[in-house]
């Protein structure tokens, strides 16, 4: 471990702390009543997650953590578990070491250290420098390449939370209940399936079902599970998200027509039957995401011009800079953004066909992102062809991504499926239309000809007619600004989903106390 030395502070009377600490929580569940019970406000609520804005991002995973528990700072007691990455242990803060997990199978035991952001959120740092002080991402080489060991990595990720849970860390601080978010964590569920009595209830959160966390089947003796929960053959794999979604106590997913949409094969990847048994259960749930307050077009210290709903003369300033920073035309047609991680999923490869057409229209287009080669090498094709009308940026800016957002007239969010999504929430900020195939979280936060456009089919053809209509409202000054209005004055910040995720906490803890 290479914190350096004056951070690590061992407890010296943690053990008896433990102590304490764990009679305090047998002595405050009797005094909860049976039934009909009101449970108080401050539960403890350990968020688990392998992002966090402030520290790593890898997608929308890390803008959530970053502000769901803050969110419920308001009603909860929440602390945040992340992995002891090099930016977390390098950073300039304080790390205090608190606890300590034990090993388990071939999972190592870690330091469990604390620290506290500048706004007083406490996280936990799972310390251990060999499965986490590394350059790149949270789960791959800085050439993309997955971690060999990532089940290792995560599995004692998810053991440690299950650890931190039963009171078994070594820590003053028992969580009532746990938050669990994709793959990575899904084995705490797991872990605290066979427990009994106490058993810590868990919500397991799903951000996109198609990444599941698969192994080959020797990974399961090495993280110490009986894959008894595991429905199908995956030709002798395991898969951590499956366990999770067996075990966990309630599952939500990040909208609501993604959870009906996930318990149909055509988004169930494989996991609809068991998704479906479990919304039967009445334990599948949607809660559409957030964004938080800095995405303010008015306060928002990145644009070059911050404006207000009305103020298009000042939002036409960001457009003019956008086109000189990123190297484009100064021209008058309608310009278009793409910010989004390059994979499959998000429907680049159908926006590299339709452009072409878009150009020849008139329209420019602008793009920010990095991820799979081949559609990288796409766009960088598409740029070389259309010089001043196409320019692309590969890389992860959020500062850019900002003034696209300020700037461009269009967002293009042709996703094949989308969890939820949160490019089109931060482009209606910013008095940008998205302009989105009607999925998941899409339908949710985009109401078609008034904060936005939507259409049926991810198909070039769909795409095609969708800009179409585009070019039409942009053509119409008076249309295009009134929906710029209206998707700015969409309410989409965490107030609403952290009561949700709140009173959903409350109501599991209460059937406990009932049970
Ligand atoms: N190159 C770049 N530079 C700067 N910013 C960039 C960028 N590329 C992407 N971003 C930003 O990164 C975030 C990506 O979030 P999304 O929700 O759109 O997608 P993601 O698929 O990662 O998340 C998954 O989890 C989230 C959270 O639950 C779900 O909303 C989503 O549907 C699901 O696929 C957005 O804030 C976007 O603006």
């Amino acid at each position: 471990m290479t914190i350096a030395k004056p951070l690590y502070k061992t407890y010296p009377a943690r053990r008896q702390q433990q102590r304490v600490a764990i009679a305090g929580v047998h002595r405050r569940r009797p005094e909860q009543p049976p039934s009909g019970a009101r449970i108080d406000r401050g539960e403890k609520i350990l968020f688990v997650t392998t992002e966090m804005r402030d520290f790593i991002k890898a997608g929308g995973l890390g803008d959530v953590s970053a502000s769901l528990p803050r969110a419920l700072t308001k009603s909860d007691d929440v602390r945040v578990l992340l992995p002891g990455y090099r930016s977390i242990v390098h950073s300039d803060r304080p790390i205090r070491i608190i606890g300590k997990t034990r090993s388990f199978h071939k999972l190592p035991s870690c330091d469990i250290g604390e620290m506290q952001t500048d706004d007083g959120l406490t996280v936990l740092v799972l310390c251990n420098e060999k499965l986490f002080d590394r350059d790149g991402s949270p789960y791959t080489d800085a050439s993309g390449h997955e971690w060999p060991d990532n089940d290792i990595r995560f599995a004692t990720l998810s053991h440690a939370a299950a650890d931190i849970a039963r009171g078994r860390a070594q820590m003053s601080w028992r969580p009532d209940l746990l938050h669990l978010n994709d793959w990575p964590c899904a084995l705490a569920a797991h872990y605290l399936d066979g427990d009994a009595g106490d058993k810590v209830p868990t919500v397991l959160t799903i951000h996109n079902l198609a990444y599941q966390g698969v192994f080959p089947a020797s990974t399961v003796g090495c993280v110490g599970i009986s894959r008894r929960h595991a429905e199908h053959d995956r030709h002798g794999r395991i898969s951590f998200l499956q366990e999770g979604l067996a075990t966990a106590t309630c599952l939500t997913t990040v909208s609501e027509s993604y959870a009906r949409q996930i318990t149909e094969p055509a988004y169930g990847c494989g996991l609809d039957a068991l998704l479906r048994k479990r919304a039967a259960e009445g334990r599948l749930v949607g809660i559409v995401n957030g964004i938080d307050t800095s995405w303010n077009a008015q306060r928002d210290p990145a644009l070059v011009a911050p404006f207000s709903i009305g103020g298009w003369g000042q939002r036409a300033i960001n457009t003019r800079e956008l086109r000189t920073e990123m190297g484009l035309r100064q021209q008058d047609g309608p310009l278009f953004a793409v910010i989004s991680r390059m994979v499959q999923q998000k429907g680049v490869d159908l926006i590299c066909e339709a452009a072409p057409q878009m150009i020849a229209a008139g329209g420019q287009l602008a793009l920010i992102g990095r991820g799979d080669p081949s559609i990288e090498r796409a766009i960088a094709r598409l740029e070389r062809r259309f010089p001043g009308r196409v320019a692309a940026h590969v890389g992860f800016e959020e500062g850019l991504a900002r003034r696209m957002f300020a700037g461009a007239d269009f967002l293009l969010m042709p996703s094949r499926y989308e969890p939820c999504g949160l490019s089109q929430m931060y482009a209606q900020a910013y008095g940008c239309l998205p302009l989105a195939h009607a999925t998941g979280g899409l339908i949710d936060t985009i109401e078609d000809g008034v904060t936005g456009l939507l259409f049926r089919e991810a198909s070039v053809c769909e795409l095609r007619s969708c800009l179409q209509r585009a070019f039409r409202i942009f053509a119409e000054p008076l249309l295009l600004n009134a929906m710029r209005g209206a998707a700015m004055l969409e309410k989409h910040g965490w107030d609403g989903p952290g009561r949700q995720y709140a009173s959903l906490y409350h109501r599991m803890l209460l059937r406990k106390a009932a049970a």
